[in-house]
């Protein structure tokens, strides 16, 4: 049985920093972690919310100082992906995370996208790069920084916004979306996770975005969700991620099949696969052990993904035909795509 091939369309590259490359990193850079080994990290990993998480993320970020640190966790993300099955992935970084550490836009910058240049001969994925800003520090801020990418041609398609999402609206970074437009730029933003319906709103209103990460508060709203059905708006669902920050109790009470019920065009994705508790294939094995989706359903979701990458028309034509290949094969007899093999 062969893995669903799918594209990643979100991810957090520093979501990707497995507690093993945390120690290793630490060494090699002469860092001192609270932590006194993998075990006493690993025990850090129970989140009760998104603020919860965000703080151990942010922390670990400590170990990141040179261009190859960078390089080095963006290429064990692209051996795992292609090991998961990912043809395809869109990756966001933090250019925020690392600057307010001292760490130059060039260092880290230069560092992903050095290992994402060769993702496709290397791992056979195709790759891009999106800058996501943080909506808890300030839009002007988020607004120079995009500046200063723009001004050194950094090989970026797009535009993000992440971290805590309540009590920081989309309103609050209409500027930085207008520039990011003007300069052609794709456009995206989380809205969704915790936050209101009327985040969603605000993030297709006023900031004009492509796509909407998570959104599965959008069920709270059936206006909303008659529209994201007609425009057939990407919602990039990360179901580990929802049971791992506390946004659905169990996988079980996940909305995923009720969204994919009301024609929803949703995708699945792994979000920060380091901290969540695993890859694209976990999520789509735990998926598949949850609800019992059939080849028809799974291959939905998989051309979902691929109908809302930013992509050309060839390589969309590619990755479907791939999608349609491994539907016929699975027909009647459905495994999941397995992780067993790469499981830590
Ligand atoms: N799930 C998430 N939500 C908001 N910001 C994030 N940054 C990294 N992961 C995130
Ligand atoms: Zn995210």
């Amino acid at each position: 049985m062969s893995l669903l091939p799918t594209a990643e369309l979100h991810l957090h590259i520093e979501g990707t920093l497995e507690p093993e490359l945390i120690l290793a990193l630490a060494e090699r850079n002469g860092i001192e972690l609270p932590y006194a080994n993998l075990e006493d990290l690993r025990a850090q990993y129970q989140f009760t919310d998104l603020q919860s998480f965000l703080n151990l993320y942010y922390e670990n970020m400590a170990v990141l100082q040179t261009e190859q640190d960078f390089a080095d966790m963006t290429r064990a993300y692209l051996r795992r992906a292609a090991a998961a099955g990912v043809r395809h992935a869109e990756v966001m970084m933090d250019p925020q995370a690392h600057l307010s550490r001292g760490i130059t836009l060039e260092t880290c910058v230069n560092g992903v996208a050095s290992a994402l240049a060769t993702s496709e001969e290397q791992f056979g994925v195709s790759t891009e790069l999106i800058a996501a800003f943080l909506r808890d520090e300030p839009a002007e801020e988020a607004l120079a920084v995009l500046e200063n990418l723009l001004a050194m041609d950094a090989p970026i398609i797009g535009i993000g916004l992440d971290s805590a999402e309540v009590g920081n609206p989309p309103r609050d970074f209409v500027a930085l979306y207008e520039r990011a437009h003007a300069a052609g730029l794709k456009c995206i933003a989380h809205a969704g996770e915790e936050g209101p319906p009327e985040y969603i709103r605000e993030a297709l209103d006023l900031l004009k975005v492509a796509r909407i990460d998570h959104g599965i508060r959008c069920l709270e709203d059936e206006n909303l969700v008659e529209r994201l059905v007609e425009d057939q708006t990407p919602l990039t669902v990360c179901p580990l991620s929802n049971v791992r920050l506390r946004t659905v109790d169990t996988l079980t009470d996940h909305p995923l099949p009720q969204m994919l019920e009301r024609g929803l065009n949703v995708s699945v994705n792994s979000d920060d696969p380091a901290y969540f508790g695993g890859y694209m294939d976990e999520n789509f094995n735990q998926l598949q052990g949850t609800f019992a989706f059939d080849a028809n359903q799974l291959a939905q979701l998989a051309r979902n993904s691929v109908r809302s990458a930013f992509i050309t028309d060839a390589r969309r034509r590619e990755l479907l035909a791939e999608i349609g290949a491994w539907q016929i094969e699975s027909r009647g007899r459905l495994e999941v795509p397995t992780s067993a093999d790469h499981r830590r």
